[in-house]
């Protein structure tokens, strides 16, 4: 109800009004929303920002430079920089990407080489590939990144490491010498976020200002490992993790709030000739968009929960110097943010696509969500990347599973049980513990499948990176059918757990039947092919599908209210609570700035000249001129 924080019309918004605009809430929030003492806002905020969080800016500084800071600083340096940076006294990024790698960190061009003189480190961007390029925030905000560079000691390379550098002086914000900084310019979206470009040259950094939990350099130059490298990797398996939640689970469920209610109120055409239009939720076409992504929502939403309950365990592990269960964390990670941006992403077009030419306004909200979701498929590991190092994992269990008995997700590659389906009904196949067993039965063939066939390659005498490369694409879908099959089990498992009324349990059950059908109805090549599904289960399984349609579908607009969006979080004239749709467009329209004048002036010098010889023509002065 704060003024300051009620959303301006951002989609009437320039770019860098927008920016501005995100900069003054985001600050004003810090002031209001969280307790001074530190990052843990708790309760409504921390739900509150997370709702609001597409407004905010300085997400990169909050959700990856401060984390940064706490898992490769020493003790001085978490003491010395995490209070500067929760207050937001400095302004951080995680400045890794850069102009010609992004994907493959071990080539990555800026060095940090020791000057043991003077015991500073000299940074340098040796060639315009090599120039930092994507990092949010750091445009025209940050005045420190975080800058994962090659570190060099007399000649030799040490690999990544992580460095503080200052760019930008404190009190005038101007660059900093040898630091050439600035935005890259419109994309597809972030629109308030500055992510930028910087070119580092000669910039010298006192020793110190390398961050040491990992690795340190004493001042004679000598280089000491501290623990387990793979370490170094550790932010990225932190914001995959926490980003499922944040960037794909909340703005598919928006997306789908929108889309559901839009669906109930929008009267368009027939079904029984003689009655009157119907809301085209009714269209069991309609359902079979919008309600899957409903699904979705929930199932990502509950194995979210289990991935970051599983980093947080693995975070106290590290902590005692176990990092056992990394390679399996670092999987599941890499596989759930491929997997589930890539779904959520292709949902939320889905959703948008259903509200027809309205669902095309960036009055819906709509357009707004999409654009942003398609940039959790790139950002944080490109999307194949990380589906490829998630079956890297998986190919190598699927070894060790021929003679020891595998834990963890990946326990059922050492299932050797009958898991032949005998569902005779639909019904049959709507019980969780039938799709559980489809879905692992899937994943555990089609990892084999693409072991086996890189196994003849490679018996054949191919080389085992060509065999990688040429089996790529069934890999990846390894790790899909791995992925669905963790949704699945861990939002059964979820589910029969939650204590909650029977009426809202059943809810839920059918959502996650939903959610497992559509996919095996979305995959039943691989189903049939692995022999987990005969032709004719096949068609029990569309079945059970639609009757899931048909059972949700007097509840969707309630399931969707469920997620209690605010009508100013969900800027849309399609998904406000109140259903008048089209008051709300026309009004949203008629504040366009090409509104703010009868006769656009600018259009009208340009026409005048046609216009008045068409009146001439109409009035029988001029000629009929062929233009
Ligand atoms: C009021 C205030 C409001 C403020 C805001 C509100 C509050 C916000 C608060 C909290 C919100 C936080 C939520 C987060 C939301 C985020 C929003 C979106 C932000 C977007 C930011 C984007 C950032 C970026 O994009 S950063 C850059 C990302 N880049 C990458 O991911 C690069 C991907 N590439 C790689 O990781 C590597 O190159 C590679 C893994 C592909 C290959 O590496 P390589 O060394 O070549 O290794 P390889 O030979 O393949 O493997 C070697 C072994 O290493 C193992 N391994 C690889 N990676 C890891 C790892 N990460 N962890 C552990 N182990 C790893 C691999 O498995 C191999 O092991 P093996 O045993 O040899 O098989
Ligand atoms: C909105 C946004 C915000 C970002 N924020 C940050 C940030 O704050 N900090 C930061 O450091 N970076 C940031 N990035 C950069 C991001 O991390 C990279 O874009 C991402 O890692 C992908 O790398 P790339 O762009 O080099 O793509 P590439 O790796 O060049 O990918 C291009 C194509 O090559 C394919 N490919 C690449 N390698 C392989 C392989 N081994 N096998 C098969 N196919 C392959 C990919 O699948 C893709 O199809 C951001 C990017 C975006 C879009």
């Amino acid at each position: 109800n704060d003024t300051s924080m009620q959303h301006r019309n951002l989609n009437h918004m320039t770019r860098e009004e927008r920016f501005s605009e995100a900069m003054r809430r985001t600050l004003y929030a810090l002031k209001v929303l969280l307790p001074r003492e530190g990052w843990t806002p708790v309760g409504p905020e921390m739900k509150y920002l997370a709702r609001a969080i597409k407004e905010f800016t300085f997400i990169i500084h909050a959700g990856v430079f401060i984390p940064c800071i706490m898992s490769y600083g020493t003790n001085e340096q978490i003491a010395k920089w995490f209070p500067l940076a929760a207050d937001f006294r400095i302004i951080g990024t995680y400045a890794q990407t850069e102009l010609g790698h992004g994907s493959f960190l071990r080539g990555l061009e800026t060095i940090a080489t020791y000057d043991r003189a003077n015991q500073e480190f000299i940074i340098n961007c040796p060639k315009i590939t090599a120039m930092k390029w994507w990092p949010g925030d750091m445009g025209k905000s940050a005045n420190h990144v975080l800058l994962m560079a090659e570190l060099v000691i007399d000649g030799k390379k040490y690999g990544m490491h992580g460095f503080m550098v200052q760019i930008r002086d404190l009190t005038t914000h101007e660059p900093l010498p040898g630091v050439t900084v600035g935005d890259i310019g419109a994309k597809l979206s972030f629109e308030s976020v500055d992510n930028g470009f910087l070119y580092l040259q000669n910039v010298r950094i006192p020793r110190e200002n390398l961050l040491s939990k990992l690795s340190e350099v004493h001042p004679d130059g000598t280089y000491i490992k501290k623990g387990n490298q793979r370490l170094m990797y550790g932010s990225m398996v932190r914001v995959r993790v926490n980003l499922i939640a944040h960037e794909i689970v909340m703005p598919l469920a928006k997306a789908c709030t929108i889309a559901v209610r839009y669906s109930a109120v929008r009267r368009q055409g027939l079904i029984n000739p003689s009655k009157e239009e119907v809301p085209v939720l009714d269209y069991v076409a309609q359902q079979h968009k919008l309600l899957p992504q409903v699904a979705t929502v929930f199932m990502a939403h509950f194995a979210a929960k289990q991935l970051v309950k599983m980093h947080h365990d693995y975070s106290l592990e590290v902590e005692k110097g176990n990092t056992s269960q990394l390679p399996e964390l670092h999987a599941l990670s890499a596989g759930m943010k491929a997997c589930l941006s890539e779904q959520g992403a292709a949902g939320a077009e889905i959703v948008r696509r259903a509200c027809g030419g309205h669902g095309y306004s960036c009055g819906s909200g709509l357009p707004f969500i999409v654009n942003r979701m398609l940039a959790t498929c790139t950002y944080e590991g490109e999307n194949t990347v990380m589906q490829l190092q998630c079956a890297r994992y998986l190919i190598k269990c699927a070894d060790q599973a021929k003679k020891d008995k595998l834990t963890g997700s990946v326990w059922y590659l050492s299932d050797f049980s009958n898991m032949s389906c005998t569902a005779q009904t639909f019904g049959d196949l709507q019980e969780p513990s039938v799709l559980v067993k489809l879905h692992e039965r899937r994943a555990k063939c089609a990892v084999q499948h693409a072991g086996k066939k890189m196994q003849n390659m490679v018996k054949n005498g191919t080389p085992a990176h060509d065999a990688w490369n040429m089996m790529a694409t069934l890999l990846i879908n390894a790790a899909r059918a791995h992925i669905m099959q963790y949704v699945v089990g861990t939002s059964v498992t979820y589910i029969s757990e939650l204590s909650c009324s029977a009426s809202l349990k059943k809810i839920l059950t059918q959502l996650c039947a939903l959610y497992a059908l559509h996919n095996i109805n979305s995959n039943c090549g691989d189903f049939v092919k692995f022999g987990c599904l005969t032709s004719a289960q096949c068609d029990l399984a569309q079945e059970a599908e639609f009757n899931l349609l048909k059972q949700l579908r007097p509840d969707a607009v309630g399931i969707v209210d469920s997620f209690d969006f605010t009508d100013d979080i969900l800027q849309s004239c399609l998904g406000a609570y109140d259903g008048n749709v089209y008051e709300r467009l026309f009004e949203w329209a008629k504040q366009a700035p090409m509104n703010k004048t009868e006769v656009h002036q600018d259009s009208y010098q340009y026409l005048q000249p046609y216009l008045h010889e068409g009146r001439d023509v109409l009035e029988g002065r001029g000629r009929n001129s062929k233009l």
